[in-house]
Formats: structure tokens, C-alpha cells, sequence
């Protein structure tokens, strides 16, 4: 049987809410292939980051050259990346072996508030891996980190950073507006031609931990499979808002998205 398939590059979250659990939950529930390269294992809960341990650039070469080599991926997403050392091998092996489409979740911190990138490999992200990207899909606080612009806070604000962010090469731009001000919670698709807005109504779940991951993965998941960007970003909203609105309370803290919400929704 054909299936499309999709490799994460991503840090592993003992919770499993976010990080590459999340990723292979959501291409398992849209029928394709998950396949993983760690970055970093975290001790993560409900609660916070309590620990994180960077692999060494070595590991994630030989794991992302074992994969590519062999199996080889429709789709490769990245998430939380950690140090520049490791976006060199990351790009590095993205052009050994021609990957051609790339998802791009610029992860630079937890909603928890820990740092997960570094803050001198942010530049590295921006200069060698953002221009290989079929799409980034930043949030407002990583746009604004990214752009070194003012906190975004406006759809107005969202559309002129969108924009500006497709000047950094990438072919698309996906600016996620789930902590935007205000009862609608927008997303902006840019292809450098036409600006198309994705508005949903503000969810009130608490069980919010996760999203960014998740429907990150959901487009790759649907990039995979053949789907148009327009389609893709359709689905992955849909994906979203069903598993937000199924969000899981369990732990202490900001719980988990249910990833299986989308397949039960009828
Ligand atoms: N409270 C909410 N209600 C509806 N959609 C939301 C809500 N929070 C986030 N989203 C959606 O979830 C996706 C992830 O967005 P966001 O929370 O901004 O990313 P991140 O997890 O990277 O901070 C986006 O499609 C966003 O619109
Ligand atoms: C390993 C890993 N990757 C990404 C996130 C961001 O997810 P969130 O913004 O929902 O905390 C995370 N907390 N952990």
C-alpha cells in the first residue's frame, strides 16, 4: 500500500502533549507515515519544562541519514531545533538528499515560558533553514522575536508582519494569531501573491498545550498526501479547533490537545 510520509525533527516531550509525540499522533490520525528525528529529550509536564538535554549534533545526523538514506520523506517539519550546531545538519542533509517540501514551526519557546531554541542559533535559523521552507508558521511572539518588531497585537499588525516575513525567503507564511488580542483567534497564509485570512471563533478550552505542534504537523501531515497550501492550512484549522475543543484535562497545568478529536468529531 502507498502511504505519504512525514519526518519530524523535533524534541520529545515526556508529557506527550507537544514535541515530536504530537507530531506522530497527528500524521497517524491523518493516514501517513510518522517517522522521527530527536533533537533534545525534555522531563515536560502539565506544569512547565522542568529539564533539557540536547542531543549531540552527531545523534541527529546519523538518526536524520538512517532515515533519509532508507526510507526517504514527502515532508520533513521541524520544531523545537536547540542550538545552530544543529540547524548546520539539519540543512546540511535537507540538501544531500532534496527534500522537497519543508515545514518549518520556529519553536523558540514553551507557552510554559522556557526557552527551547537558543537564542544565538535564532539568526542561523533565520539565514540557512527559513529559505528552504515550503512554509514557516511562526506565532505572534515568535514573529515579533523574528522580525525584532514591537509586540503584534492587530490584524493589521499581523498582515504587515506577514509581509515582511515572506521577505526572508521562505515560499509561504503561515502567522498564527492564537494569542491574538480579542474574541477571534486568526491565522494569515502569505505566497508572496495573495493574503488569505482563517478566522475562528476564540475557544475558551484551557487544554491548550500543544497547538502550535500540532497543527504544524497536521499541514505537513496533509503537504504529504498531495494536498494544495490552501487545502492543507484548511484541514490543519479544522484538525485544530476539533482538538482544542476536545482539550483533555489532565495534570495540574495547561493540559493536553486531544489529537484524536478530528477522526471522533462526527
Ligand atoms: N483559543 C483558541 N481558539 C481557537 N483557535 C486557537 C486558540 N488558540 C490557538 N488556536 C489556533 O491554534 C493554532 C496554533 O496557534 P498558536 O496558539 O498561535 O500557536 P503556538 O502553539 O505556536 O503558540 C492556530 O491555528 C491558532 O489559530
Ligand atoms: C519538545 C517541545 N516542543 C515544542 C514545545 C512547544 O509547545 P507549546 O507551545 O504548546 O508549549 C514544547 N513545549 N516542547
Amino acid at each position: 500500500m502507498a502511504v505519504a510520509k512525514v519526518l519530524t525533527i523535533a524534541g520529545s516531550d515526556s508529557g506527550g502533549g507537544a514535541g515530536i509525540q504530537a507530531d506522530l499522533k497527528t500524521f497517524q490520525e491523518l493516514d501517513t507515515y510518522g517517522m522521527s528525528a530527536i533533537t533534545a529529550i525534555t522531563a515536560q509536564n502539565t506544569l512547565g519544562v522542568q529539564s533539557i538535554y540536547p542531543v549531540q549534533p552527531e545523534v541527529l545526523r546519523e538518526q536524520l541519514e538512517s532515515v533519509l538514506s532508507d526510507i526517504g520523506a514527502d515532508v520533513v517539519k521541524t520544531g523545537m531545533l536547540v542550538s545552530a550546531e544543529h540547524i548546520q545538519v539539519i540543512t546540511e542533509m535537507l540538501s544531500k538528499y532534496a527534500v522537497k517540501q519543508v515545514v518549518i514551526d520556529p519553536v523558540l519557546g514553551s507557552t510554559s515560558g522556557s526557552e527551547l531554541t537558543k537564542k544565538e542559533a535564532i539568526s542561523e535559523l533565520i539565514h540557512t533553514l527559513w529559505p528552504m521552507a515550503t512554509v514557516v508558521t511562526p506565532n505572534l511572539i515568535e514573529a515579533a522575536r523574528v522580525l525584532s518588531c514591537p509586540p503584534i497585537e492587530t490584524v493589521e499588525a499581523m498582515e504587515e508582519a506577514t509581509y515582511r516575513l515572506h521577505e526572508l525567503g521562505s515560499a509561504n507564511v503561515l502567522l498564527k494569531g492564537g494569542h491574538l488580542p480579542g474574541d477571534e483567534s486568526v491565522d494569515l497564509l502569505y505566497d508572496g501573491k495573495t493574503l488569505h485570512h482563517f478566522t475562528q471563533k476564540r475557544l475558551n478550552g484551557t487544554s491548550t498545550h500543544g497547538t502550535g505542534c500540532t497543527f504544524a504537523s497536521a499541514i505537513a501531515a496533509e503537504l504529504a498526501k498531495g494536498s494544495s497550501m490552501y487545502d492543507a492550512v484548511q484541514t490543519a484549522k479544522t484538525f485544530i479547533t476539533c482538538s482544542i475543543k476536545e482539550g483533555l484535562a489532565i495534570g495540574e497545568g495547561i493540559g493536553p490537545v486531544f489529537h484524536s478529536a478530528y477522526r471522533r468529531r462526527r
